[in-house]
Formats: C-alpha cells, structure tokens, sequence
C-alpha cells in the first residue's frame, strides 16, 4: 500500500517544486495569522497555481467563520479545506455539502476516549487527521501524541496521521499506525515557517523507503 504525503505550511514555489519532485501527493497551505506559516488568500490562489496540478492543494483553516471560509474557496479554489481548530460536525458537514470541495478534519488526540469523540464527525468530513493535543496554536508545533492510542481501532473513514513527524520518526509512525496519508510541517523546517528543501526530500524518501520494503 502506498502511504500519501501531504507537505503543509508552504509559503513559496520554491518549496513546492521541492514537494512535487520528492513525491508529494498534497500540498498544504496555512491560512491563520498566528501562524508563522500564515498566507494571505491571494497568496494562496498563487502558490494552487504553482502545483501546476501535479499535487492537490489542501488550505488550511482554524475556526473560520462562515464569510471567510467563502471567500477561501472562492479565492483559493482548493481541492480540500482541512479545519485545525474547534469546528463541529454540522458545520464541516455543511461546508461539504455545499462547496464541492474536499473537507478534512483535525482532530487533537489525548487519549482513547478523544479517539472514541471522534465518530462525530462520521458522514461529515471526508478524512480525519489525528495530531497532537492543541498547546498554544492548535497545530504545527512539531509535537507527536501516543501512537499506541490508535492500536486497533477501527478507522470508519479515511484518516492521516499528523504531529511531530519527521525523516527520523516516520518509519516507526508508519509501522505503529499504518495510516493511509502522513502530514508533516515542521519536521521538513530549518526555523519555524522556514522550509528546508533537504528535510523534504529525506521525509518523502523516508515514507517511499518503508513502503517498498514493506511491498518486498
Ligand atoms: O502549521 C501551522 O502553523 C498550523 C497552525 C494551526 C493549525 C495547524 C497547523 N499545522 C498543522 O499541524 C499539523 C502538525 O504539524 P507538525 O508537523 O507537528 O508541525 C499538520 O497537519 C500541519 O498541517
């Protein structure tokens, strides 16, 4: 099985052409102004375009109200909105239903019984992405969370695993988790918000490695 990549919290082409050539499956772009990843919604639209369509685009929001998430898509046309903060079920079900565009949920994952929370959100988003706990920001803090809390759960949809993940750590992920897709920001920085061309070769050689071994 081939385990997707989504790179996230890119802010220039460079960076992009860097993802497309090691692989990448999904792009990720930070709209959150306390984000040290942040870009502006023009920004965005410009960096979808320098995908060339070789990877999808996801664009990320934290509580958005319902004028921007609007303008998000309007803007951005992305192919998936990934939602990182408090947003419920209803809402990520509606946005959905009637945007035409792919939605993601994160969810924050402290133990079994936030994993057991998370069937709220069956029949509404399009794939959950497992991270660690919000600390100061909700997300991007390079912080992993216990793999262990996933052992044997049933995934009722398609999911990806994200928090703290790196070119060191990834194999162990993979193997502890088998998740479908694998979301790294920080991991793949030299600062933070600053993306290392390097870091993000090794962490898409690190996914492609492990599953050609595990296919051999
Ligand atoms: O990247 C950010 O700055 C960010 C801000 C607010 C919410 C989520 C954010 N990033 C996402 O967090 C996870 C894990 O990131 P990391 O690899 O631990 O740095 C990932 O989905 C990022 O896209």
């Amino acid at each position: 099985m081939k385990t997707e990549i989504k790179i996230c919290g890119l802010s220039n082409e460079a960076s992009i052409a860097a993802a497309a050539k090691a692989g990448a499956d999904y792009i990720g772009l930070v709209h959150f102004e306390k984000s040290p990843r942040h870009v502006s919604l023009e920004r965005a639209a410009e960096l979808r375009e320098a995908t060339l369509g070789a990877m999808k685009t996801v664009l990320l929001l934290v509580n958005a109200d319902p004028k921007l998430t609007g303008q998000a898509v309007h803007i951005v046309r992305p192919d998936v909105i990934q939602f990182h903060g408090r947003e419920t079920p209803e809402w990520i079900k509606l946005v959905r239903d009637q945007s035409n565009v792919e939605v993601w949920k994160a969810l924050g994952l402290r133990d079994q019984a936030t994993l057991a929370k998370s069937s709220r959100f069956e029949g509404a988003a399009d794939r959950l992405l497992f991270d660690a706990p919000a600390k100061a920001l909700p997300g991007g803090t390079g912080t992993s969370f216990d793999w262990t809390v996933l052992e044997g759960h049933k995934h009722k949809v398609p999911w990806g695993l994200a928090g703290g993940l790196d070119s060191d750590n990834i194999a162990q992920a993979i193997e502890a988790t088998n998740p479908p897709l694998v979301d790294v920001s920080s991991g793949v920085e030299s600062a933070p918000g600053v993306k290392d061309v390097d870091r993000i070769a090794a962490f898409c050689q690190a996914v492609q490695d492990f599953d050609n071994r595990r296919s051999s």
